[in-house]
Order: C-alpha cells, then sequence, then structure tokens
C-alpha cells in the first residue's frame, strides 16, 4: 500500500454502480479522490461465460455467508469486484416511471413518496443513460415519463423469434417495447450479441458495467486513485460524532487509516448499511447516523421476482439474446386491476444447466430440451419498506438479512397473468422459479432518503442527516424499489450527489469531458 496517501478530499467506499458514477462525475485533475474496493478485478477469462462455472460452482459468487432472521446461514449471490454486482447484471438500465415518485398504492400497502420529484431527476436520468451507454426507443411504452430527448442509441432489435412474439403480444392488445439496455451493440460497438450476459460477466467488456462504463473512465480522466482488496471495516468519527474523520481498512492483513474531508459509502445497500452498524460508537450508540430515525439497516427490499420458462414442446426458440423486450401494461393500476402488478422483462437466454443449478429436483436433460424450446421471463412486482425487514450485523461479524417478502399477491396475479398469455401464445408448459432470500440482486431501502429526520437516514442530497461529511450513494437510499431494476437511478442519483458535494467542497460544478470507455480486445 505504499501508493496510499495519509489524506484525500473525497473516499469513496465500493466501486460498484453507485460509487463509479460518483467518482466518474466527480474525477478531474487536481481533486484527490480515493476510491477503496473490497473485491479484485474480475479476470477476463473463458470462465466468465460458463454456465458451470459461474451457475453450478459459483466461481464468483462471494463465499462470504449471512444468515437469515432465524440464524440460518445462506450464500449469497453477491459480487464483491470492481464493478461491483453490475459485472453480472443484465444490463436493462431503465428509468423509473413518474408514479413511483409519488405514494403508490399497492394490494399490500402504499409504496412512499421520494423526496425528490420525477421531473428534478430527468437531467440526471437523461446524463446517466450517456454514461451507461443505455441503447432504446422512445414513445413506445404508454406509461413511459416525460424524457427531454432520446435514448443515447437506438434499440438494438428483436430476433426473428422475439419479434414474432411482440406481434401476437400486440394483436393480444399489449404495448411491448425495446427493453433499455446498456451494452455496446452498435455500428462500431463491440458487442458480439452473445447468449452469456445477464447473469455472467463480458468477456470483452462490451456490457455496460460499472467498471467499464464508470469507474475506468472515472481513473482516465485523472484525480482518482483505485485500491483493490481493501476491506474498510470502520469510519471513526471525532468526538462530537458529527464528523467523520478516517476510514479504517485492511488490505493485505495490514489495517490501515485514512483520512478526508468529505466520505461516501457505496458499498452497497446490504455492506453500507453493516459498515455504518459496524462504525457504531458512543455518540452514535446504535450505528453511525442512527440516532435520530433508528432506520438504518430496515426497510430492506428487493422486489418480488420470478423466473419463467415458457416452453412449446414442438418448436425451438433459436434466440441468443433475448433480453431485448419489455410490458409495462400490468405496471399500473387500470380499469381491470385495481393495483400494480409489476413489469415483465425478456430474460437472458436461459440455457442447459442454468436453471437446475438452483432447481435441484429437475432433471438435467428434460430441462435441457425445454430450455432450447422456452421463451423466457423475468416477472418483477414491487416489495415494500417495512421497517422489520432489515440487515444488522452478529457479535461475531456476519451480516444478518432478516426478510420476508411483502406485496405477493400482487405478484402471485402477474405470475397467473403471464401463464395465461403465454399458454394462449402456444407455450403450454410454464415453469416458473420465485427468487429467495439468496437473490439479493435488488438490494436496496436500508439507508432511504427522505424529507424528515425522524424517518429517513438520508437527506435529499444523500448526506447523512446525523453526520455533516458523510454519503452513501449506492442502492441504499431507495425509500421504494419500484418494479424496475435499480442500476440507472443509482447512477442518477449518484450524480446529483457530486454536485451536492462540489458545492460542499466550495467547488463549482463543471462537466469535465466525457472519457469513452477503452475498446477490449476480444479474449481468448
Ligand atoms: C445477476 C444480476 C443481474 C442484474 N441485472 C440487472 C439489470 O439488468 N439492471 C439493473 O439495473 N440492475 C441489475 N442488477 C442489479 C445491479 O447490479 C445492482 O442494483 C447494482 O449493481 C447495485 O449497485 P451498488 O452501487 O448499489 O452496489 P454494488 O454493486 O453492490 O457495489 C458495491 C461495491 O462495494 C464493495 N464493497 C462492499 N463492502 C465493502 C467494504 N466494506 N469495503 C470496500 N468495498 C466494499 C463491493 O465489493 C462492491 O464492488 C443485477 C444484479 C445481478 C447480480
Amino acid at each position: 500500500m505504499t501508493e496510499l496517501k495519509d489524506s484525500y478530499d473525497i473516499v469513496i467506499i465500493g466501486a460498484g454502480v453507485g460509487g463509479g458514477a460518483l467518482a466518474n462525475s466527480l474525477a478531474a485533475p487536481g481533486r484527490e479522490i480515493l476510491m477503496i474496493e473490497r473485491g479484485p478485478r474480475l479476470p477476463r477469462e473463458p470462465d466468465n461465460w460458463s454456465v458451470d462455472a459461474v451457475f453450478h460452482k459459483r466461481k464468483y459468487a462471494t463465499k462470504e455467508q449471512w444468515r437469515d432472521r432465524d440464524g440460518q446461514l445462506f450464500s449469497p449471490s453477491t459480487y464483491y469486484y470492481v464493478g461491483g454486482n453490475s459485472k453480472f447484471f443484465g444490463a436493462a438500465t431503465v428509468r423509473f416511471r413518474k408514479e413511483d415518485f409519488e405514494d403508490l398504492r399497492h394490494e399490500g400497502g402504499v409504496a412512499p413518496a421520494w423526496p425528490v420529484a420525477y421531473a428534478e431527476f430527468e437531467p440526471y436520468y437523461a446524463r446517466a443513460e450517456r454514461l451507461m451507454g443505455t441503447h432504446g426507443e422512445a414513445g413506445l411504452d404508454p406509461i413511459e415519463p416525460p424524457r427531454s430527448g432520446p435514448m443515447p442509441y437506438p434499440a438494438i432489435g428483436h430476433e426473428p423469434e422475439i419479434a414474432a412474439f411482440e406481434k401476437k403480444l400486440r394483436a393480444r392488445g399489449l404495448h411491448p417495447f425495446p427493453l433499455p439496455i446498456a451494452i455496446d451493440y452498435h455500428d462500431g460497438g463491440a458487442c458480439a450479441r452473445c447468449a452469456t450476459c445477464d447473469g455472467f460477466a463480458c468477456k470483452i467488456g462490451a456490457k455496460g458495467d460499472a467498471e467499464v462504463r464508470l469507474v475506468n473512465p472515472a481513473l482516465a480522466k485523472g484525480g482518482v486513485t483505485l485500491i483493490t482488496e481493501s476491506f474498510v471495516r470502520r469510519l471513526v468519527t471525532d468526538p462530537t460524532g458529527r464528523r467523520v474523520v478516517a476510514v479504517e481498512l485492511e488490505h493485505g492483513g495490514e489495517v490501515r487509516t485514512v483520512s478526508a474531508r468529505i466520505f461516501v459509502s457505496s458499498a452497497g445497500a446490504i455492506n453500507s448499511s453493516a459498515l455504518l452498524l459496524r462504525s457504531k460508537n458512543d455518540k452514535h450508540p446504535n450505528g453511525l447516523g442512527n440516532n435520530t430515525s433508528d432506520q438504518l439497516g430496515r426497510n430492506y427490499m428487493a422486489h418480488n421476482n420470478t423466473a419463467m420458462m415458457a416452453v412449446s414442446p414442438f418448436r425451438k426458440n433459436r434466440v441468443v439474446f433475448q433480453k431485448t423486450m419489455a410490458i409495462n401494461d400490468y405496471y399500473l393500476a387500470n380499469a381491470e386491476r385495481p393495483y400494480p402488478l409489476g413489469n415483465i422483462q425478456g430474460l437472458g437466454k436461459l440455457q442447459s444447466g442454468m436453471l437446475t443449478a438452483n432447481l435441484k429436483w429437475a432433471p438435467e436433460r428434460l430441462m435441457a430440451l425445454f430450455a432450447e424450446r422456452s421463451v423466457d421471463w423475468w416477472l418483477m412486482s414491487e416489495d415494500l419498506p417495512d421497517p422489520n425487514n432489515r440487515v444488522s450485523v452478529d457479535s461475531d461479524g456476519t451480516i444478518r438479512l432478516a426478510y420476508t417478502a411483502n406485496n405477493l399477491k400482487a405478484h402471485q396475479e402477474l405470475v397467473a397473468v403471464w401463464t395465461r398469455q403465454m399458454r394462449a401464445l402456444g407455450y403450454p408448459i410454464v415453469i416458473t422459479q420465485k427468487m429467495d432470500i439468496k437473490v439479493s440482486m435488488h438490494q436496496c431501502g436500508t439507508a432511504r432518503f427522505g424529507k424528515d429526520p425522524k424517518t429517513s437516514v438520508l437527506d435529499p442530497n444523500c448526506k447523512v442527516w446525523d453526520v455533516d461529511n458523510l454519503y452513501v450513494v449506492d442502492a441504499s437510499f431507495l425509500p421504494s424499489s419500484t418494479g424496475f431494476n435499480p442500476s440507472l437511478t443509482i447512477v442518477a442519483q449518484a450524480l446529483r450527489t457530486s454536485e451536492h458535494i462540489l458545492k460542499e467542497l466550495g467547488e463549482t460544478v463543471t462537466a469535465a469531458p466525457p472519457v469513452q470507455p477503452e475498446r477490449q480486445p476480444v479474449a481468448a
């Protein structure tokens, strides 16, 4: 750790989507920003695209175990690398809908209004889409919110099977639209449009993950130092408890402290809570920033998610890249349904062995036959904030995740409605798998932002109410999970926060020139 200085302007903990976007926005020669990432760079290697390595051997997921509410240990599907969970994400980069920012009544309760309206978020969404390299087509989803401009890149297009499907769905009165997606697939782009995108890491660097689109360009702009394989175990405050003065980090068996003017936790919604809880002291006996609200670690959400395989025994599905379509016809209440059900989107094409990695009862050969003949979907419904769904840290340092799913009736209806649609379209065999606590991919809500310090951990700029120089910019800030993939919104909020941080530092907001991600050679 010889390259590490004792003091920086800003310390960012975690090089995922939130931390990467913040670093990218703040990076400029002359600034002194330190990013601390517990994981290494993910190697580009053949196993990146191996079903066996990724799904059966779980080669890349953390080996760490967490406890559930009852104290049972489980292995979470979470990833500690430069780029964080986005190294394995499906690259759907979707704006939340206008209604998501307002009180939204669900069957199971109300998803609370955000402290910021969609209109204030819009310019940051536009920047976030450009940063991530989103491809899509505006104007086709009836509930799409207003936009200041088109998508940065045109939609990547459906393969013939999905195009035919789209027509049939339209004939049934539905409004499918191209799923906004951040892959480098356009003239001159590096993407090979392969079957190993959603759930896999990209071996050729053509997916818009946080390492490729945010962290590497931030390093190229200047002013940012990244240290990897360095675990931040604690934040240390001054005697008043109002300011963080240092982070304590472990690297290669050594413990170091680093000071800064501003500290940002972007360790992910579960690990940021764990970090702040571990940082308790006599001024913050229940965890850093948890005095006024007692909401730190609470309101954990992760969506009600179901993977669906709709099989036609008589028709092979030759699609390679299937994550191109989404349907929002069930997203809001309407004349037929008094409450929202959720979003439906194409899933990366299921391959032989992917489902059997989790469905141990399923015969491998039969599932392989099904996978050749299936159209696959991801069905996502909102879960609601509940203070009893919470992250805590046990006395032995293990993370405990107490989570009981809610708003399930709406999700079950979404699954039932889509099953009926599939059968009507000639797919009589429908296999579904509801995701459980291990699948924390859409984790959020554990340090929600809000206008009232009594009910929120963060103010509307994502600064911790109880601490003057501490921010949280990962998915923790979400006061509701909505029914959409969170990454684009995390990026947008980090961009908002970066402006506030610059003002705090007494600097004016100057947009540094964008740096394009470097082209990656195709690996062996
Ligand atoms: C298989 C899969 C598919 C997905 N598909 C999509 C999709 O299509 N669209 C979408 O929007 N979202 C998707 N997601 C979710 C998306 O990846 C996450 O919402 C997003 O990456 C979260 O970003 P984050 O910055 O909040 O946290 P993270 O990505 O978790 O980043 C946190 C970083 O902090 C590091 N860290 C943690 N603790 C410490 C510590 N104590 N010290 C130092 N470093 C630390 C971690 O290693 C990590 O790099 C998917 C996720 C998965 C796993």
